[in-house]
């Protein structure tokens, strides 16, 4: 990392820069000032007599709680010459810096969250772009799924460096979906076959929290703040994540990168989605629903331990930072466990799922890249315990350590109900239709509960209940990642990120 120290601001003191979190730097006229962004900028007259000529350096400062601002610093000299070279030498440096990108392509989901996402990227987002010479194809969805069929079919990927989404965790999943379906298009990967290897797609993607829970970002930058990711991407960081493949049948559903979530999470999302007019209230809303509906589902759920792995999702560490495997070659060891039962919720959280409601997440040790969920199992209990369960995700208290939770950290799952889904229920489900005939039909041991609920896959529902889940570590890299604090680090990483499958 090269540092510039230099000499003397205008307030007197020195001041290091590390060139990789310049953002922009900028030549002052001192006597008559300068047009700066838009604004005529007032030199102070000490150093202006002493120090006639000077330049400005906008750069990442870190602030409170993984949250990043533009800060400027002007450094002032005695000969124009000086400064010249001072600016030039830093453009070189700039330019330098290949990870950064140049060109990016953004879409922005005008209804996602507080239906913000346009004002969000205008006022907080485009501003540091342009001072950062990012040029940008900006779309405005119009549609659900447009930016997925974009990404897919029509997009002129080779003219940027990578792309945005502005929006939440939705938008982010229509995002991955246009980009890995391409890829694996483009490459004749059948998606269809579960154990196919996926073809890492070259492109990132970047994120501007504008969603109602956008956990995405929260977990891999520690914050939900606009500005923050602007500027991780502005600066090219770079995080890789898993994603896994969700199939029914040999037939490919969709992928998931935070949350797979069948019973409370499920049931939860299905009816928040026909009350999207609450806007993220809905969740409380819908979740407090949900809970007094105390819903269990029976049924049994398969899955492959990753046995070759270093960690635990007991862990008291928190990975916001890749994790790679140094070997994958035990994987298929231990074999699959079954488990039978009655569960409220049946969750695989692929990384954290740290949001604002809940800062450690789902899982708090789970890892961002490892190519491995947790499967967290809730077995059937009382109204109370489900209560404290749910209660200890917001507090330091592990919500793993109670008799009727169980969590494994695992390559592959399955889950299949106790009673046969028929194709017309599927239909029906598919077309959003409320099934009365589900409650109780062939469930003769239960009055209330109904015989299947829907996996919540990222924020979006699945109609099926029985799926085959692998995880598998991708080199999809974010475009943005959160600082690197040393007690987030699980362990170091001994190879780069980019690794095949
Ligand atoms: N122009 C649009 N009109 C209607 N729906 C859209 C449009 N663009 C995108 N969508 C859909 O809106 C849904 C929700 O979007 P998004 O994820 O951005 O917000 P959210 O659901 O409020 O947040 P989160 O996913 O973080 O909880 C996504 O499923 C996406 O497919
Ligand atoms: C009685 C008080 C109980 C409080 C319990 C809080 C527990 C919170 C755990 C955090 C879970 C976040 C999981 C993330 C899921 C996302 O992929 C998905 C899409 O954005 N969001 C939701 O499904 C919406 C999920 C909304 C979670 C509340
Ligand atoms: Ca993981």
């Amino acid at each position: 990392m090269s540092w510039l120290t230099f000499f003397i601001t205008s307030h007197g003191t020195s001041h290091g820069v590390s060139v990789s979190e310049i953002l922009a730097v900028r030549e002052l006229d001192v006597d008559c000032g300068t047009k700066d962004d838009g604004r005529w900028q007032k030199m102070p007259q000490k150093s202006t007599e002493a120090y006639p000529y000077a330049f400005t350096v906008s750069y990442v400062e870190r602030a409170w709680q993984h949250r990043w601002r533009c800060s400027d610093v002007t450094f002032h000299c005695l000969e124009g010459a000086l400064c010249q070279q001072w600016v030039q030498t830093i453009r070189e440096q700039l330019t330098a810096l290949t990870s950064r990108p140049k060109h990016l392509l953004v879409y922005i989901n005008p209804y996602g969250g507080k239906q913000q996402g346009e004002r969000i990227y205008e006022q907080k987002v485009a501003p540091l772009f342009t001072l950062a010479s990012i040029s940008t194809h900006v779309i405005v969805t119009e549609h659900a799924n447009h930016a997925r069929d974009h990404l897919r079919t029509e997009a002129e990927l080779k003219k940027y460096d990578g792309v945005v989404c502005v929006g939440g965790d939705g938008m982010f999943s229509e995002m991955v979906h246009g980009l890995v379906s391409r890829t694996q298009r483009d490459n004749g990967v059948d998606q269809n076959s579960p154990e196919e290897k996926l073809v890492p797609c070259t492109l990132r993607i970047g994120i501007i929290p504008a969603g109602s829970t956008d956990c995405i970002c929260y977990a891999t930058v520690g914050i939900n703040d606009p500005v923050t990711s602007a500027l991780h991407i502005i600066v090219g960081d770079a995080q890789p994540m898993d994603v896994c493949s969700v199939h029914h049948n040999n037939t490919f559903l969709r992928y998931s990168v935070s949350l797979l979530g069948y019973g409370f999470y499920g049931d939860m999302l299905a009816d928040s989605e026909r009350k999207r007019w609450m806007g993220p209230a809905r969740y409380d809303f819908s979740g407090f629903k949900t809970f007094l509906t105390h819903h269990y589902y029976e049924g049994t759920v398969s899955f492959l331990p990753a046995t070759d792995i270093l960690g635990t999702p007991r862990d008291k560490t928190r990975c916001r930072a890749g994790y790679v495997l140094l070997q994958r070659t035990m994987e298929y060891k231990g074999g699959w466990r079954v488990i039978r039962g009655k569960f409220l919720a049946i969750n695989a959280a692929s990384m954290s799922c740290a949001c604002p409601r809940s800062p450690k997440g789902l899982s708090p040790a789970a890892h961002l890249a490892d190519g491995t969920t947790d499967l967290i199992l809730v077995r059937k209990c009382s109204r109370f315990n489900f209560l404290r369960h749910l209660l200890r995700h917001t507090s330091k208290y592990d919500q793993f350590d109670m008799t009727f939770v169980e969590v494994h950290r695992v390559r592959r799952f399955r889950f299949t109900p106790r009673y046969c889904q028929s194709d017309s229920e599927l239909d029906l489900r598919e077309n959003g239709k409320r099934l009365f005939s589900q409650i109780c039909r062939d469930h003769p041991a239960c009055s209330c509960s109904p015989a299947y609920s829907s996996w919540n896959c990222d924020g979006e529902i699945l109609p099926h209940a029985a799926i085959e889940v692998g995880c598998v570590t991708t080199p999809y890299n974010l475009l943005c990642k959160y600082t690197v604090h040393s007690e987030s680090i699980q362990t170091p990483s001994l190879f780069p990120h980019f690794f095949t499958l």
